[in-house]
């Protein structure tokens, strides 16, 4: 067993607005070394906001927020070498061959150019891109640019990852890679914050599932755990009895009224 005293990323009434609107209403969380954390909540619910505070690229925040023991306003940016992250919205230099790109993350990452591009070339091939490696990223499909993301935030070896929907344009097959890879990497000990709508998905892979709703945690605990204290019995209708929704018919009868009028 890892040694769990330590948490490897821990928040602390974390709060933040926009505005007048408050979206973070005092967070805690603690995270240990190895946990896949599924992190849901409904659109809006601040789960980018929450990402975004902890990679030091959202300021202006209330409470605190430590990562790698060391509170992230006051550490150096050489925190951000440690961590993988996959956006849900990214701009990649179209422009770039794939080659040229992996190569240029890698050294922002602090990799040699040499060793950055051998890595590159190995983990392409393995995400079945060998072809394209040399062709700009413009001409790529979603899915091929979803894997160069991936790669991206893989290159450095980097000890927690923030995936946002990060199997978005991934066909059936490479999801099962991609879900295999997070059990094989949490089992080498690195922690994944895997944020995402797709409630089957986050059920099979997360050993923990944290619900943010209205800016505040509503439930933390495994899915069995989920499951016990609640009635429900997917992460799906969990996740709706938890966010108080049950209008799906009749939003959708409404809409279909409102597509036929005139
Ligand atoms: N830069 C910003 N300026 C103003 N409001 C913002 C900004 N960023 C986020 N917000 C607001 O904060 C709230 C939370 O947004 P956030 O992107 O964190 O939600 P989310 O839980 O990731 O949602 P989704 O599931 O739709 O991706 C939303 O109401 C959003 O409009």
């Amino acid at each position: 067993m890892e040694e769990r005293d330590e948490p490897i990323l821990s928040i602390r009434g974390l709060r933040k607005s926009f505005g007048v609107k408050e979206v973070l209403k005092g967070v805690d969380l603690e995270i240990y070394k190895g946990q896949i954390i599924g992190y849901i909540g409904p659109n809006g619910a601040g789960k980018s906001t929450t990402v975004k505070i902890i990679l030091g690229l959202e300021e202006g925040y209330a409470g605190q927020v430590q990562l790698f023991g060391k509170d992230i306003s006051t550490q150096s940016a050489a925190y951000k070498k440690r961590i993988g992250y996959v956006p849900e919205m990214a701009d990649l230099y179209d422009n770039l061959t794939a080659e040229e790109y992996l190569t240029f993350i890698g050294e922002l990452y602090g990799l040699e150019a040499e060793a950055a591009g051998e890595k590159a070339g190995k983990l392409v091939e393995l995400f079945g891109l060998t072809e394209v490696y040399h062709s700009r990223i413009a001409s790529y499909s979603k899915g091929m640019k979803q894997k160069i993301l991936i790669i991206s935030s893989l290159l450095h070896n980097p000890d927690i990852f923030f995936f946002d929907e990060p199997i978005n344009g991934l066909d059936a097959n490479s999801v099962m890679v991609f879900k295999e890879l997070l059990a094989q990497l949490a089992a080498q000990g690195k922690t994944i914050f895997y944020s995402s709508h797709i409630m089957d998905v986050v059920e099979k892979i997360s050993n923990r599932i944290i619900l943010l709703h209205n800016g505040l945690i509503v439930a933390d605990g495994s899915f069995e755990e989920l499951k016990n204290t609640n009635s429900e019995g997917t992460l799906e209708e969990i996740f709706n009895q938890l966010t108080g929704f049950n209008e799906h018919k009749e939003t959708a009868q409404k809409i279909v009224s409102a597509v036929q009028e005139v």
